[in-house]
C-alpha cells in the first residue's frame, strides 16, 4: 500500500517550510500537492509564501509568528483552511508527517519518532541549539493535532557518516571524546543528500562516481566535500556554529575567544569569567554574532545590496571565508571534481555572491558565464548550469529541496515505517 498523504516538516533556523505530498507509487516521486513556507522568523514581521496549483502567495506579511511552533501551527491553520486542498480537510489522511531535525546523534538513518527516539532526540537538542527544539515543539504539535500521523525523524547529520575517523575526530582526550560523544558530525546533510542525486542525474554520473564541493548557504551556511557520492568532510562541526558564519552565528572563531568575552576583555581570569557563563558565551556565538551582529540584519539579500562599509566587510568575510573551505575540499579531492554547486536560500538566489566567490576560486579553474549566472531565475529545473563553457571546473546552481528529499525516503520506507509504529 502506498502512504496517503505525507506532510514534509523542514524547521530552518530563520524559517519553517510545509510540503504536502499525496504518494504515487514506491518508485516514484510523491505529487507535491502544496509549499508553504514563513520566513524571516530571525526578521520580523514574519512572511507568509504559498504555492498550491494556481494558488500564490508572496511574502505576506503575518503578525506575532516568531518561533518555529508558531510557524507550524500558522501552516497548519492555513493548510486545512484551504477549500482548494480538499486532501488535507480530513487529518485522518496524512499518514506521515517528516521532521527535519538538524542533530540525530549517531542516527545514520531516518527513525519513528516513539517516547523512546523523542526522548534522546530532546537529550541532543543542546547540539543544535537553534534547532533540535524548534523541531521538537512540531513533533509534539503533529502529535496533538494530527493523531493519527506517525512522526518521522530524518537527520541533517545521517548523510556525514561516511566522514572517515581522521576527519570526524577531534585532538582532544580520547576518553572524555568518547564518553560526551565529542565529534565532527556535520549538518545539512538531507539537502546535501538531494544535491548528490541532482546532479548525479544532471550530469549523467553515476551516483559512486560523483566528486563535488557542494555550498548550502541559507541562514546557516556549510560546505561539503563529497567523494564517490558520499560525504568526506563538512564545515559544520559538532555543533551547526562551526564553519562559515550565518545569520545568527560566528562560525569558526578561536576557541579561547569565549573566554575573553568579558569586560576584562584580554585579562581573562576565574573572577573575571564568572560574569559570563559559558552557556551565555554559546548563546552569543549562535545567536547574536554572524551577520546580525556585523550589519544589523539577517537578510543577506539586502547586505548585498547595501553599499555601506559593515555590508561591504560582511561580504568580503563570507567570501573568505567559502573560498578557503572550496579550495581546502577542492586538495581533498586533489583536484578531481565534477562540480561547485551553490544551494540553499543565498546559493540559490545571491547571484552576485556567486560571482564574488567564483572570482576569488579563479586560479583553481572556476569560471562563471556572466549572463547564465544572473538569469538563474527565468531557468527551469532543478539543476542550472552557470559555468563557463571551456573552464577547467563546471559550476551549478541546484535548487534544493529537503523537503522532497525526506518524502522520497518516506515513500521507499512506507512499509517499514508502518511496522515499526505498530500500524501495519
Ligand atoms: N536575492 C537574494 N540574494 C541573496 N540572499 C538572499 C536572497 N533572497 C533571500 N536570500 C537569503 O537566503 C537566506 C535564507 O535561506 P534559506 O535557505 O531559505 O533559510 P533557512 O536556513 O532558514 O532554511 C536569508 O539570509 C535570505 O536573506
Ligand atoms: C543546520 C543549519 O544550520 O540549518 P539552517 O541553515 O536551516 O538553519
Ligand atoms: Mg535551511
Amino acid at each position: 500500500m502506498c502512504a496517503k498523504i505525507i506532510l514534509s516538516i523542514n524547521a530552518g533556523s530563520s524559517s519553517v517550510k510545509v510540503s504536502v505530498y499525496k504518494a504515487k507509487g514506491k518508485a516514484e516521486d510523491p505529487a507535491e500537492l502544496a509549499v508553504v513556507q514563513v520566513a524571516g522568523l530571525t526578521a520580523p514581521p514574519a512572511t507568509l509564501t504559498y504555492d498550491r496549483g494556481d494558488e500564490h502567495v508572496r511574502n505576506q506579511r503575518i503578525e506575532g509568528v516568531s518561533s518555529q511552533e508558531d510557524g507550524f501551527r500558522y501552516i497548519l491553520d492555513h493548510l486545512t483552511n484551504d477549500k482548494g486542498l480538499p486532501e488535507l480537510t480530513n487529518k485522518e489522511d496524512i499518514e506521515f508527517a517528516c521532521h527535519r531535525v538538524v542533530h540525530g546523534g549517531d542516527y545514520t538513518r531516518a527513525q519513528v519518532i516513539d517516547v523512546a527516539t523523542y526522548h534522546h532526540l530532546e537529550e541532543l537538542s543542546d547540539l543544535a541549539p537553534l534547532h533540535n527544539a524548534g523541531a521538537l515543539t512540531i513533533v509534539r504539535a503533529v502529535h496533538s493535532h494530527l493523531p493519527s500521523a506517525t512522526n518521522i525523524a530524518y537527520f541533517d547529520s545521517s548523510f556525514h557518516s561516511t566522514m572517515p575517523e581522521h576527519i570526524r575526530t577531534y585532538p582532544i582526550d580520547p576518553k572524555i571524546a568518547k564518553r560526551n560523544k565529542l565529534r565532527k558530525y556535520g549538518f545539512h546533510g538531507i539537502s546535501y543528500a538531494f544535491i548528490t542525486k541532482a546532479v548525479t542525474t544532471y550530469l549523467h554520473r553515476p551516483v559512486g562516481a560523483l566528486n563535488i564541493i557542494a555550498l548550502h548557504l541559507g541562514s546557516g551556511a556549510s560546505a561539503c566535500c563529497i567523494r564517490g557520492g558520499a560525504s568526506l568532510d563538512t564545515s559544520m562541526g559538532l555543533t551547526p556554529l562551526a564553519g562559515l558564519p550565518g545569520a545568527t552565528r560566528s562560525g569558526d572563531v578561536d576557541p579561547s575567544l569565549v573566554f575573553h568575552y568579558t569586560h576584562d576583555a584580554g585579562k581573562p581570569s576565574a573572577s573575571s569569567s564568572k560574569a559570563l557563563h559559558i552557556t551565555a558565551a554559546e548563546d552569543i556565538l549562535n545567536k547574536q554574532s554572524g551577520w546580525a551582529a556585523l550589519t544589523g540584519t539577517t537578510d543577506f539579500g539586502a547586505i548585498m545590496a547595501s553599499d555601506a562599509a559593515e555590508c561591504t566587510l560582511a561580504t568580503d568575510i563570507f567570501v573568505d571565508r567559502i573560498a578557503g573551505f572550496v579550495a581546502s575540499y577542492y586538495v581533498k579531492l586533489a583536484g578531481r571534481l565534477d562540480a561547485l554547486v551553490f544551494a540553499g536560500g543565498i546559493g540559490e538566489k545571491g547571484a552576485e555572491l556567486r560571482r564574488r566567490v567564483v572570482e576569488a576560486l579563479e586560479c583553481l579553474g572556476f569560471e562563471l558565464d556572466a549572463a547564465r549566472n544572473q538569469g538563474v531565475r527565468e531557468v527551469e529545473g532543478v539543476v542550472v548550469d552557470v559555468g563557463k563553457s571551456g573552464a577547467r571546473h563546471g559550476v551549478l546552481v541546484c535548487r534544493t529541496d529537503e523537503q522532497l528529499e525526506m518524502a522520497r525516503g518516506c515513500v521507499a520506507e512506507a512499509e517499514t515505517f508502518r511496522s515499526r509504529s505498530g500500524v501495519a
